[in-house]
């Protein structure tokens, strides 16, 4: 196997990100020796039982010890507070990350932390399933999938590089881009699809009793996939919400628009506006098809 890319990789909070890259770094060599820390003594306990990690103490200072690559895998409210805790430990020359899935709050949440000398890169694994914690992980989970770098100005370009090195080695296809220009992205390819999902779950679950039992009997493919996305983790995505606001009531705004254009087309009986619509999406998906890019097959990249 190829020379690991760190001596060694420190992962804080070991759920279904955290714990799947503590296992592709294992399993494809990406890194020397793995740390995990865990704010929950139930995770640290299971992790330990799982054997994922070659230090599942759960002390800070000794798990930020040598680390030349710190990942923190939280959730996104929190990533001040833990930028906070671990700062006194970072070691100069140190890669500090993250895997947030936005990007904008994150930075301003982490960098006032970051002591001179470390190297601050985010990122973003487009990745993921609805479960969490560290059972739900998995060494293949960003097999063929984008992680997304958003390195600030002036970042390092060796250290930008070999962070990219280790996504590559664990799977993943690199992109780098701005974290505004990510959180717009994201508002429209992410956030705003799982607030749909959450959303017509709640409506069906609002009909009542007698509704909710045929939801599930009648469970369409196409309404079992939203609830599957609607099973998704409530911290995760709460925080997610208050965290890219600006860019998800932007993204919202659009869709309603588009949404109200629809609705008159039904109601006028506009039978061409439905179809012409209807081929434009049909169009897209066939695209994203063609150009390799649907990964939502059942089994795809899951175990
Ligand atoms: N789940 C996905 O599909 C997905 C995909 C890409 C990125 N992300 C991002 O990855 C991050 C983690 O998501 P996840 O799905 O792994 O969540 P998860 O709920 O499975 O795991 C989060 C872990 O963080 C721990 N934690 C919470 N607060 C902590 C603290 N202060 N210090 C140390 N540990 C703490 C929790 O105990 C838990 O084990 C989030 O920021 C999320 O936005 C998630
Ligand atoms: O497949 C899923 O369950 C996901 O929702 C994964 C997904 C996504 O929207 O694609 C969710 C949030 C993350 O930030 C990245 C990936």
């Amino acid at each position: 196997m190829a020379e690991p890319i760190f001596d060694r990789l420190a992962i804080i909070g070991a759920g279904l990100i955290g714990s799947s890259i503590a296992r592709a770094a294992r399993d494809y060599g990406a890194a020397g020796e793995i740390a995990i820390v865990d704010a929950s003594q139930q995770v640290m306990a299971r992790v330990r039982e799982l054997g994922i990690a070659d230090d599942a103490g759960g002390d800070m200072a000794q798990a930020l010890k040598g680390a030349d690559l710190i990942i923190i895998c939280t959730p996104v409210g929190v990533c001040g507070v833990v930028a906070q805790a671990i700062a006194p430990h970072l070691e100069k020359g140190a890669i500090l990350s993250d895997v947030g899935s936005v990007k904008g709050a994150v930075v301003a949440q982490i960098a006032p932390h970051v002591p001179a000398g470390v190297h601050f890169i985010p990122a973003h694994p487009l990745a993921g399933t609805e479960f969490s914690g560290p059972d739900a992980g998995f060494a293949t989970l960003f097999q063929n999938r984008w992680s997304i770098l958003t390195p600030l100005e002036g970042a390092d370009a060796s250290a930008v590089a070999r962070l990219a090195n280790f996504w590559t080695r664990i799977g993943a296809k690199v992109e780098t881009m701005s974290p505004e220009h990510h959180d717009k992205v994201l508002a429209l390819t992410s956030h705003l699809p799982h607030l749909i999902a959450y959303n017509i779950v709640g409506t069906a679950d609002d009909f009542g009793e007698q509704t909710r039992s045929e939801v599930i009997k009648f469970s369409a493919s196409g309404f079992r996939d939203f609830t599957r996305i609607a099973a998704s983790d409530p911290t995760m995505w709460r925080d997610i919400f208050l965290n890219n606001r600006e860019a998800v009531l932007e993204m919202l705004g659009r869709f309603n628009e588009d949404l109200s254009a629809l609705q008159r087309m039904i109601r006028r009986g506009d039978g061409e506006g439905l179809f012409d619509f209807f081929t434009r999406t049909r169009a897209i998906r066939r695209s994203i098809v063609e150009q390799g890019q649907d990964t939502s097959a059942p089994d795809f990249g899951r175990r």
